[in-house]
């Protein structure tokens, strides 16, 4: 569905004194299949969000080509901080119906519209008439969802948006996102630095290093059995990250 032929973003960064070029993302190549979960993982400034950028048309390649078998309404994208993309004067039912209504949907079939998606995303419909500020962080991630579901998505870029969230509350939205892909029968690109969460949810797993693809492949096969000393690394990373919560809990 969508085909990513050596990708390249530079950035010159002539503007800046001493200003070194960066290349934010380097001659990466991968497809995504059809109703897939696919993850990518590395650590801050390894390129993912540029990546996740070209992929739905904000920023252009620099070099390479990306080739979309579906329309750009089916390629939507949810950021890491749902605040920046929401009037915080407006209620969230005409959040989540303002793509409907640029659309050109008439207000009262956008408005049922939303109850129904509400419903599809799991959030209380006493929410669809408040305010961002009166919503949780994990509710407005929902919403956000629900919105970019307005577009009948084939994909959905998911970029870091349950890095702000507690994990019990990350759990429950990866849970959604597993049910929204069978239901819609969407792929999702999933951008995570967090390594650890992906094992049981993503279907495929890229490893990015410095804007290039370290490894590449099936999650447990790059996961547990990648040759990739770099993935291996952030693997025992977490690893250890997690023994050491638990020493410390059972303190
Ligand atoms: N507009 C820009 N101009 C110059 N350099 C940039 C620009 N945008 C990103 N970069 C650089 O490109 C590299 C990749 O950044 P990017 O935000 O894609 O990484 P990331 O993996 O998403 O990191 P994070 O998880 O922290 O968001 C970084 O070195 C960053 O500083």
């Amino acid at each position: 569905m969508l085909s990513l032929n050596q990708v390249s973003k530079h950035y010159d960064n002539k503007k800046m004194r001493r200003g070194k070029p960066v290349k934010a993302v380097h001659e990466v190549s991968f497809e995504l299949q059809p109703n897939e979960i696919f993850a990518l993982i590395g650590e801050s400034g390894s390129g993912k969000s540029t990546l996740a950028e070209m992929i739905v048309g904000l920023q252009k390649p620099t070099s390479g080509s990306i080739i979309r078998s579906e329309p750009s309404a089916s390629i939507q994208m949810v950021f890491q901080n749902p605040d920046r993309s929401m009037n915080p004067y407006w209620r969230i039912k005409d959040i989540i119906a303002e793509p409907l209504i640029l659309s050109k949907r008439k207000k009262q079939a956008a408005l049922e519209q939303v109850s129904q998606l509400a419903e599809k995303v799991k959030l209380p419909l006493d929410i669809l008439d408040r305010y961002p500020t009166e919503c949780s962080g994990g509710q407005k991630q929902r919403i956000a969802i629900a919105r970019a579901l307005t577009m009948s998505p084939k994909l959905l870029v998911a970029d870091e948006i349950t890095s702000a969230l507690d994990p019990s509350i990350e759990a429950e939205i990866m849970q959604l996102l597993l049910s929204l892909k069978d239901a819609e029968g969407m792929s999702i690109l999933y951008i995570t630095h967090r390594i650890e969460t992906i094992s049981r949810f993503a279907d495929r797993v890229a490893v990015m290093r410095n804007g290039e693809i370290e490894a590449l492949g099936g999650t447990n096969e790059v996961l547990f059995h990648s040759s990739s000393a770099y993935t291996k690394a952030l693997m025992y990373a977490c690893s250890y990250e997690d023994n050491s919560r638990d020493t410390s809990s059972s303190e």
